[in-house]
């Protein structure tokens, strides 16, 4: 498989290509590439994905967006499909005013059956959709109907705000597995080890962070994932950070670890974050949520 970036180079031809910003590679995408893969090996063509690096939203608005799978993980998961060729747009400015007939002369020349989801957009203001692509002639356009789970559509909009939300637990039925965030372990203010529970503080850098508060959790040091336990938030009884920081206390591991990426995946909240009016008081709430998790952990497959 190899990564594109669609910048003036026309998509090969006799491909088909799954279309979508694809934030999250959750179930209904998945369903897409499928479907495209399938209509591939039927009709002997090329497989493709065609996705965008940056959220309109955030060359629009000029916004931090923050992502469900930035592009690199979003890469990562492409790749454990059988797909021929991933088709990067770089989104700029100038990119996101185009008209939609200009958006398809631009991106989509050459292609034989593009595959979307019913809402797909495209062009300036979202002007372009199904009905536009279908409209065209030099290629085919096959829609992948709505997906729905316990009444939400299947999307990165419902999976963004049960992770805002902090309802973690619900994420794995609709994305496919449980949410988590990479980062590199940056140093904090060391009072972690001095309360007995040393927490691993990671840089999130574009990944969106769910709800403050504390989470059973698995993270993943060196290939390997253990139990965990972490918070997300201001830290009110011993630091005060303005800024929000997400850190995780690893069970049954003592190694020096600043400076490793490691993964944190959020399988459950456990509470908001508390204001204690003492150290001993904070420590015993996390001595009650290590039990909490490791009760969690009983019934984890
Ligand atoms: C499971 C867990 C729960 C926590 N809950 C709270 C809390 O409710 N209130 C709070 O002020 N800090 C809470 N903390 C954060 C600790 O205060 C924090 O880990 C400590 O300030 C160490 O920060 P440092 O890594 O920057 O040294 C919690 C930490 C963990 C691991
Ligand atoms: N079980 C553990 N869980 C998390 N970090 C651990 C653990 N054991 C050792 N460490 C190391 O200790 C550091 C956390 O200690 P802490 O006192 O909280 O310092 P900091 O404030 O810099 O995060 C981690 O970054 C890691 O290198």
């Amino acid at each position: 498989m190899e990564v594109i970036t669609l910048n003036g180079i026309k998509i090969k031809s006799n491909t088909v290509a799954a279309i979508g910003f694809f934030d999250g590679v959750h179930l209904a995408h998945k369903q897409l590439i499928e479907t495209a893969i399938h209509i591939g090996k039927e009709h002997n063509l090329h497989t493709a994905i065609i996705t965008f690096d940056i959220h309109p939203k955030s060359i629009l608005y000029g916004l931090d967006y923050f992502y469900i799978t930035p592009l690199e993980r979003k890469l990562e998961i492409f790749k454990t499909f059988d797909i021929d060729t991933i088709y990067v747009v770089e989104f700029t400015k100038e990119k996101a005013v185009l008209k939609p007939h200009e958006f398809i002369d631009t991106y989509l020349q050459n292609i034989h059956t593009l595959v979307c989801g019913f809402d797909f957009k495209f062009g300036v203001r979202g002007s372009g959709n199904v009905k536009t692509l279908q409209e065209h002639d030099d290629f085919e356009t096959i829609i992948v109907d709505e997906i729905t789970y316990g009444g939400y559509k299947v999307g990165s909009t419902h999976i963004r705000d049960l992770i805002n939300s902090g309802h973690v637990d619900q994420v794995y039925d609709v994305l496919g597995d449980y949410y988590s965030v990479r980062g590199k372990v940056v140093h904090g203010a060391k009072k972690g080890r001095m309360i007995g529970y040393p927490t691993a503080n990671i840089d999130t850098g574009e990944y969106l962070v769910p709800k403050n508060g504390v989470y059973a959790t698995m993270t993943k040091v060196k290939d390997r994932w253990y139990q965990s336990m972490s918070s997300i938030g201001h830290n009110p009884t011993l630091n005060c950070r303005v800024d929000v920081s997400v850190e995780s206390n690893i069970f049954d591991f003592d190694e020096e670890i600043y400076g490793e990426v490691i993964e944190i995946k959020f399988i459950k909240r456990l509470r908001d974050e508390l204001k204690f009016n003492s150290v001993e008081a904070l420590i015993a709430k996390i001595d009650q949520d290590k039990l909490d998790t490791l009760d969690i952990f009983k019934d984890f497959k």
